[in-house]
Protein backbone atom coordinates (compact mmCIF):
# COMPACT_ATOMS: atom_id res chain seq x y z
CA UNK A 1 0.00 0.00 0.00
CA UNK A 2 1.23 3.15 -0.88
CA UNK A 3 1.34 5.78 2.72
CA UNK A 4 -0.29 9.02 2.36
CA UNK A 5 1.84 11.94 1.17
CA UNK A 6 2.86 14.88 3.94
CA UNK A 7 1.62 18.20 3.06
CA UNK A 8 4.98 19.27 2.02
CA UNK A 9 5.45 16.32 0.04
CA UNK A 10 2.61 17.01 -1.88
CA UNK A 11 3.30 19.98 -2.27
CA UNK A 12 6.90 19.11 -3.59
CA UNK A 13 4.95 16.70 -5.96
CA UNK A 14 2.86 19.10 -7.41
CA UNK A 15 5.87 21.59 -8.60
CA UNK A 16 5.98 19.16 -11.34
CA UNK A 17 2.36 19.09 -12.25
CA UNK A 18 1.54 21.87 -13.93
CA UNK A 19 -2.14 22.70 -13.75
CA UNK A 20 -2.74 20.43 -10.87
CA UNK A 21 -3.71 21.66 -7.18
CA UNK A 22 -5.09 20.85 -3.75
CA UNK A 23 -8.81 19.89 -3.34
CA UNK A 24 -10.29 22.28 -0.85
CA UNK A 25 -11.40 20.22 2.46
CA UNK A 26 -9.75 16.87 0.62
CA UNK A 27 -7.05 15.26 0.65
CA UNK A 28 -6.45 14.84 -3.10
CA UNK A 29 -5.53 16.95 -6.24
CA UNK A 30 -7.41 17.52 -9.12
CA UNK A 31 -6.95 19.27 -12.87
CA UNK A 32 -9.45 20.32 -15.45
CA UNK A 33 -8.52 19.26 -19.13
CA UNK A 34 -10.16 21.22 -22.36
CA UNK A 35 -9.71 19.25 -25.65
CA UNK A 36 -10.89 20.41 -28.63
CA UNK A 37 -14.08 18.36 -29.12
CA UNK A 38 -15.99 14.80 -27.79
CA UNK A 39 -14.29 12.57 -29.68
CA UNK A 40 -11.11 14.00 -28.24
CA UNK A 41 -11.84 14.12 -24.83
CA UNK A 42 -12.80 10.20 -24.72
CA UNK A 43 -10.09 9.00 -26.84
CA UNK A 44 -7.86 10.86 -23.60
CA UNK A 45 -10.35 8.96 -21.38
CA UNK A 46 -9.67 5.75 -23.37
CA UNK A 47 -6.09 6.26 -23.44
CA UNK A 48 -6.16 7.15 -19.33
CA UNK A 49 -8.51 4.42 -18.76
CA UNK A 50 -5.90 1.60 -19.99
CA UNK A 51 -3.26 3.28 -18.37
CA UNK A 52 -4.97 3.42 -14.75
CA UNK A 53 -6.02 -0.51 -15.19
CA UNK A 54 -2.39 -1.07 -15.83
CA UNK A 55 -1.31 0.65 -12.80
CA UNK A 56 -3.97 -0.80 -10.36
CA UNK A 57 -4.66 2.96 -9.60
CA UNK A 58 -7.83 4.67 -10.76
CA UNK A 59 -9.24 8.52 -11.44
CA UNK A 60 -12.55 9.92 -10.37
CA UNK A 61 -13.36 11.68 -13.25
CA UNK A 62 -16.50 13.28 -15.07
CA UNK A 63 -16.78 14.45 -18.41
CA UNK A 64 -18.39 17.17 -20.90
CA UNK A 65 -18.59 17.66 -24.55
CA UNK A 66 -14.69 18.38 -24.58
CA UNK A 67 -13.87 18.53 -20.63
CA UNK A 68 -12.43 16.36 -18.39
CA UNK A 69 -12.22 17.09 -14.98
CA UNK A 70 -9.79 14.70 -13.23
CA UNK A 71 -9.50 14.39 -8.92
CA UNK A 72 -6.80 11.84 -7.66
CA UNK A 73 -6.62 10.12 -4.44
CA UNK A 74 -5.90 6.94 -2.92
CA UNK A 75 -8.88 5.30 -1.36
CA UNK A 76 -6.35 2.63 0.29
CA UNK A 77 -4.27 5.31 2.20
CA UNK A 78 -6.77 8.03 2.94
CA UNK A 79 -5.50 10.96 0.57
CA UNK A 80 -2.81 11.42 -2.10
CA UNK A 81 -0.17 8.78 -2.39
CA UNK A 82 3.43 8.48 -4.85
CA UNK A 83 0.34 6.62 -7.03
CA UNK A 84 -1.55 9.66 -7.55
CA UNK A 85 1.16 11.37 -8.60
CA UNK A 86 2.77 8.52 -10.99
CA UNK A 87 -1.07 8.91 -12.55
CA UNK A 88 -0.58 12.73 -12.59
CA UNK A 89 2.26 11.89 -14.62
CA UNK A 90 0.67 9.59 -17.25
CA UNK A 91 -2.15 11.16 -17.36
CA UNK A 92 0.13 14.74 -18.12
CA UNK A 93 1.42 12.10 -20.97
CA UNK A 94 -1.70 11.09 -22.48
CA UNK A 95 -2.96 14.71 -22.39
CA UNK A 96 0.01 15.36 -24.89
CA UNK A 97 -0.76 12.80 -27.28
C1 LIG B 1 -8.16 -3.24 -3.94
C2 LIG B 1 -7.98 -1.79 -4.39
O1 LIG B 1 -9.20 -1.19 -4.66
C3 LIG B 1 -7.14 -1.74 -5.65
O2 LIG B 1 -5.86 -2.21 -5.29
C4 LIG B 1 -6.92 -0.33 -6.19
C5 LIG B 1 -7.82 -0.02 -7.35
N1 LIG B 1 -7.62 1.35 -7.80
C6 LIG B 1 -7.42 2.32 -6.89
N2 LIG B 1 -7.48 3.60 -7.25
C7 LIG B 1 -7.34 4.59 -6.33
N3 LIG B 1 -7.42 5.88 -6.72
N4 LIG B 1 -7.14 4.30 -5.05
C8 LIG B 1 -7.03 3.04 -4.58
O3 LIG B 1 -6.84 2.83 -3.38
C9 LIG B 1 -7.16 1.97 -5.53
N5 LIG B 1 -7.03 0.68 -5.16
Amino acid sequence: MSAKLSGSERAQALTGLPGWSEVAGRDAIAKSFKFKDFPTAFAFMTHVALVAEKMDHHPEWSNVWNRVDITLSTHDSGGVSAKDVALAQAIERAAKG
